[in-house]
């Protein structure tokens, strides 16, 4: 059999990443340091995932396993084994997962250099692959540098369904997920061979693929967290049946959409459809969403790469006034849900700083560009 092994047993991870990985035939293991999620793995060594919508379908992953990601010797075993890696752990836990790694990589280019291994960091955030990479890269000796640059890939990839928390307390492992999948990897930065994983597709054009998902869907889908929590609605269906919201977000993702398809030469009409599907995700009325979840971390979400400021200023950039996108800005600026520590931090920093320092700190805008005072005039 076949050894994959998945850091983050979290709602991707299982949800889809780890589903794939079986159906492809591969033994998973499951890397994460929340010991209930790992000693359950263990235990049952299965799970199911449910297909929201219509007729739910429910299909068993088999063969899983969990591993701390702490136990340093058994992770070297796991990943020396592995003929595939991934991640799926939230983009600001790469730099730690990068360090463990590394230290596997070594050994392995010790015991065994000619082994090759791609390690694909399945995170929404554009470059995630080079991310994992330099993180990797920081911890790793000349030697092993030299060993990874010839035998490792880490390709960027897109990574798309939407997969909530699990609601269902009486089985810990369950997921739910929507029916619509797609999994884009890198094809150029792979290594040796890699068995066809069905559901993941290899592309040339990542960084075109990255900001359609990125800056389509999940800038919508933060807009409608973000003023659906404004709005006191507790979910995305809920937020989306606002009409004033659903005008705004449909609003942002066309102003992205102008700006990609003059970027990236997409079809106009194709990505018009694009964006009445994602609509269509958002709508499903059998996925319940916490806008909590998909707001979280907004220092993340306004950061200048992501998928809030990004594309609003690459639409300024390209002739399109961005004012569905600045009302999402300004929404993101608010969230202050009192869980969610990054919120806590943008809350504090607003208070300290001021605006103006969280636009130059965390957005990363200079004050003498233009998306600058749009920002700052609506927010006021
Ligand atoms: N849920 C979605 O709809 C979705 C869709 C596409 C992409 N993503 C991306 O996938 C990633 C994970 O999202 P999620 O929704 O599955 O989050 P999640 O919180 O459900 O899962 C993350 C998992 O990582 C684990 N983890 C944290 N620190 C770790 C460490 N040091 N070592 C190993 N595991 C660790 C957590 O315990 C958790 O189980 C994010 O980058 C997210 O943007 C999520
Ligand atoms: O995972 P985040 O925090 O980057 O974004 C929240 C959601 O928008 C995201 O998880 C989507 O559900 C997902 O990207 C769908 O493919």
């Amino acid at each position: 059999m076949k050894n994959a092994v998945h850091f983050g047993a979290g709602n991707i991870g299982r949800g889809f990443i780890g589903l794939l990985l079986a159906q492809a035939g591969y033994q998973v293991t499951f890397v994460d340091v929340n010991e209930t999620v790992l000693q359950e793995l263990n235990e049952k060594g299965s799970y199911p995932v449910h297909i929201a919508g219509g007729d739910e379908e429910v299909i068993w992953v088999r063969q899983v396993r969990g591993l701390n990601s702490r136990n340093q010797e058994a992770l070297d075993q796991a990943i020396a084994e592995a003929e595939v890696v991934t991640t799926a752990v939230g983009v600001n836990v790469l730099p730690i997962i990068g360090k463990s790694m590394a230290a596997s990589l070594e050994r392995i280019a010790r015991k065994d250099p000619s082994k090759t291994l791609n390690i694909m960091a399945c995170e929404n955030a554009v470059g995630n692959g080079d991310i994992l990479k330099n993180s990797v890269y920081e911890h790793l000796s000349l030697e092993g540098q030299k060993f990874c640059d010839e035998n490792v890939g880490f390709p960027n990839t897109t990574v798309d369904r939407i997969v909530p928390e699990n609601t269902d307390k009486s089985e810990l492992l369950s997921v739910l997920v929507e029916p619509f999948y797609e999994w884009n990897v890198e094809r150029s930065k792979l290594v040796g061979s890699l068995d066809e994983i069905p559901g993941m597709n290899l592309v040339d054009n990542l960084s075109a693929y990255i900001e359609r998902k990125l800056f389509t869907l999940n800038t919508g889908h933060a807009i409608a967290a973000y003023l659906g929590y404004q709005n006191q609605q507790p979910t995305i269906l809920d937020a989306v049946a606002d009409p004033e919201i659903k005008e705004v977000v449909l609003g942002a993702m066309g102003e992205t959409g102008q700006a990609l398809v003059k970027k990236h030469g997409f079809d106009p009409d194709q990505h018009e459809a694009y964006i009445q599907k994602i609509m269509g995700r958002f709508e499903n009325a059998a996925l319940i969403d916490p806008v909590e979840r998909v707001g979280r971390d907004p220092l993340r979400k306004l950061g200048p790469k992501d998928r809030l400021i990004a594309p609003a200023r690459t639409a300024l950039e390209y002739g399109v006034e961005p004012e569905n996108l600045v009302k999402g800005i300004v929404a993101a600026l608010k969230f202050d849900h009192p869980q969610d520590p990054a919120a806590v931090s943008l809350s504090t920093k607003l208070k300290e700083n001021g605006l103006d320092g969280v636009l130059v700190d965390v957005c990363g805008l200079d004050p003498s560009e233009a998306l600058y005072d749009r920002i700052k005039n609506a927010y006021a």
